[in-house]
């Protein structure tokens, strides 16, 4: 499905990607994980075009993508959920996801599918909402929505739970809620987000849709719930990859945890 080979990436003189070689296979959920700064995002970008390669192959369903246009290989079905989501907040959803049709088209899809909204129906109900007046979990499941218009054959995912509260953060917000209700304080409730939204989505993605994924993700806990294949990315080298399983402590240890 996706095999780079001795990729080579430089931001100016800085050596940032090193003769990195990864294999993704159809079907897989692949979790690229890794320390601040390591190239994860260089990686990925590198993938969908965004930024050139000096050397080395990027190839998908055996074709030779290294030196094509981000819109070719979008036209392939590689679909792409950015850091930060990078939806735009003053069109309604719907417009937002209509924008994923331009590559979509060339892919004969003319209209957004209907099973983009089975996965989020949220997105249904709030169509002509804007969508900078969704919540932070709401644009993620946008972001994603839009990427899926593409009916893509690998998705692409940076770091989807960034800035989402998870739940057990959510439940220690709960308790001091209560705390302090009980000494006289009452503090507004932070709006309930749930990266569990974001997880059941993957797997659905994953399972129903038969999407192969490629994620940056650094909760762990995460991570292990939706990948089936985790690599680990140290100063722009591939030092680990196995079975989610196999992610033992020595490997989070030496280069995972800060
Ligand atoms: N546009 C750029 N120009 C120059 N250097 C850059 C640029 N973008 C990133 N870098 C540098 O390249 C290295 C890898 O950055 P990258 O964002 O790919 O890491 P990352 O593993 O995704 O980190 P994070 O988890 O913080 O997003 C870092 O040292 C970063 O400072």
């Amino acid at each position: 499905m996706l095999k780079l080979s001795a990729l080579q990436q430089y931001y100016g003189a800085s050596h940032t990607l090193w003769d990195l070689d990864l294999q993704l296979n159809t079907g897989d959920c692949l979790c690229l994980m890794g320390r601040n700064g390591v190239g994860k995002t260089t990686l990925l970008k590198a993938i969908m075009g965004l930024i050139p390669v000096q050397d080395g192959a990027i190839i998908y369903d055996g074709v030779d993508l290294s030196r094509a246009k981000p819109e070719t290989r979008a036209e392939l079905g590689i679909g792409y959920v950015p850091q930060g989501r990078e939806i735009f907040p003053l069109l309604s959803v719907e417009e937002n996801l209509k924008t994923g049709l331009r590559a979509a088209g060339k892919r004969g899809i003319k209209t957004i599918p209907d099973s983009i909204f089975e996965i989020f129906p949220v997105l249904k109900q709030m169509l002509k909402r804007r969508g900078g007046d969704l919540s932070g979990g709401q644009q993620q499941q946008l972001a994603i929505g839009r990427a899926l218009v593409l009916n893509p054959g690998l998705l692409i995912l940076d770091e989807p739970t960034e800035g989402i509260q998870p739940n057990i953060v959510s439940e220690i917000g709960d308790v001091i809620i209560r705390l302090n209700k009980a000494r006289g304080i009452d503090l507004p409730r932070p709006a309930p987000e749930d990266i569990g939204e974001i997880h059941q989505a993957i797997v659905r993605i994953q399972r129903e849709l038969g999407v192969t994924v490629l994620l940056v993700e650094q909760k762990l806990a995460f991570a292990r719930k939706v990948a089936d294949r985790f690599c680990i990315m140290d100063r722009g080298r591939l030092v680990a990859d196995g079975l989610m399983t196999e992610l033992d402590e020595t490997m989070i240890k030496r280069y995972l945890t800060v």
